[in-house]
């Protein structure tokens, strides 16, 4: 058993509010689908009086090929993060029974930027579009300063916690750069649809900061196709093309970008 769960049941230790009770979760909705797992909205009330907090509760999915090591990866990436601009770790929820294990996360109630878009496209404007961009940036850089690489940055997991407020979520995928390289080259090709994928990530199966810097350019593509083509800033199209460099060499840093789009902001 693990650590926590002994920590959580013995009476003498303060209860660690990172381990969730299942018998206190309240399964309400389907939220999504991740990277080996399903996403749903449970309430967490221990009182029994509905007045418990809205939480995010990923489950694994036992049927899929990945397994309870890469899951307890995932965790542990997540809860080593502290961003404002990246979904918050809650806790786990040991299912006793089936010996299984869920993460517990921040619901973020506006759901994907993806599905926001589409529902509020009239009344998002540009200056909307560069704070989400500017917001997402900030988070990559930060994962860039951890070493870790996303590997599959996508405006799907991207996730809406206010019309002002997007933060980056699904770290079913995240690798940490090993200390000597540059980049992480993994063994089986992902599941992930390609054309998000940088080309040395198709063809080599190679990832590193500048493969997410690809894909970075994919998200600003799926935010500014969002408004109408001709309010579209000429200086974001064209940042878009330089994170879409053949070499991973060409394309510019997180850093880079995020000056830029603060130019773009105050123009
Ligand atoms: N990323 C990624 C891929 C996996 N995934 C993660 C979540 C997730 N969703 C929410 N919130 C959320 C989601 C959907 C809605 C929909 C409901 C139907 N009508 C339209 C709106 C509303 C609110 N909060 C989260 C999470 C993770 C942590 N906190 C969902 N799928």
């Amino acid at each position: 058993p693990l650590p926590d769960r002994d920590r959580a049941l013995d009476p003498s230790h303060q209860q660690d509010q990172s381990v969730y009770e299942e018998r206190h979760l309240r399964y309400i909705s389907p939220l999504g689908k991740g990277n080996f797992g399903s996403v749903e909205l449970c309430r967490y009330d221990p009182l029994g009086d509905n007045t418990g907090e809205l939480i995010a509760v990923k489950k694994l999915q036992p049927n899929k090929q990945s397994n309870l090591e890469d899951f307890q990866k995932e965790i542990n990436t997540i809860r080593s993060l502290h961003c404002d601009y990246i979904v918050k770790y809650r806790g786990v929820c040991y299912s006793m029974g089936r010996l299984s294990m869920s993460l517990v996360m921040e619901y973020l109630p506006h759901g994907s930027l993806i599905g926001y878009l589409e529902k509020n496209r009239q009344h998002v404007n540009n200056r909307r579009m560069l704070l989400f961009a500017s917001q997402i940036c900030k988070g990559l850089e930060y994962l860039q300063s951890m070493r870790y690489v996303h590997r599959d940055l996508a405006a799907r997991n991207i996730l809406v916690a206010s019309d002002t407020l997007v933060k980056i979520a699904d770290f079913g995928l995240t690798k940490i750069i090993p200390f000597d390289k540059e980049y992480y080259r993994v063994t089986h090709p992902g599941e992930s649809p390609i054309f998000w994928y940088a080309p040395e990530s198709i063809t080599e199966s190679k990832f590193s900061h500048k493969s997410d810097v690809w894909s970075f350019g994919v998200v600003l593509h799926e935010l500014f196709s969002y408004c109408e083509h001709n309010c579209n800033p000429k200086r974001i199209y064209s940042m878009m093309t330089t994170c879409w460099g053949y070499s991973a060499e060409e394309r510019p840093t997180f850093s880079t970008l995020g000056d830029q789009i603060e130019t773009s902001i105050q123009d």
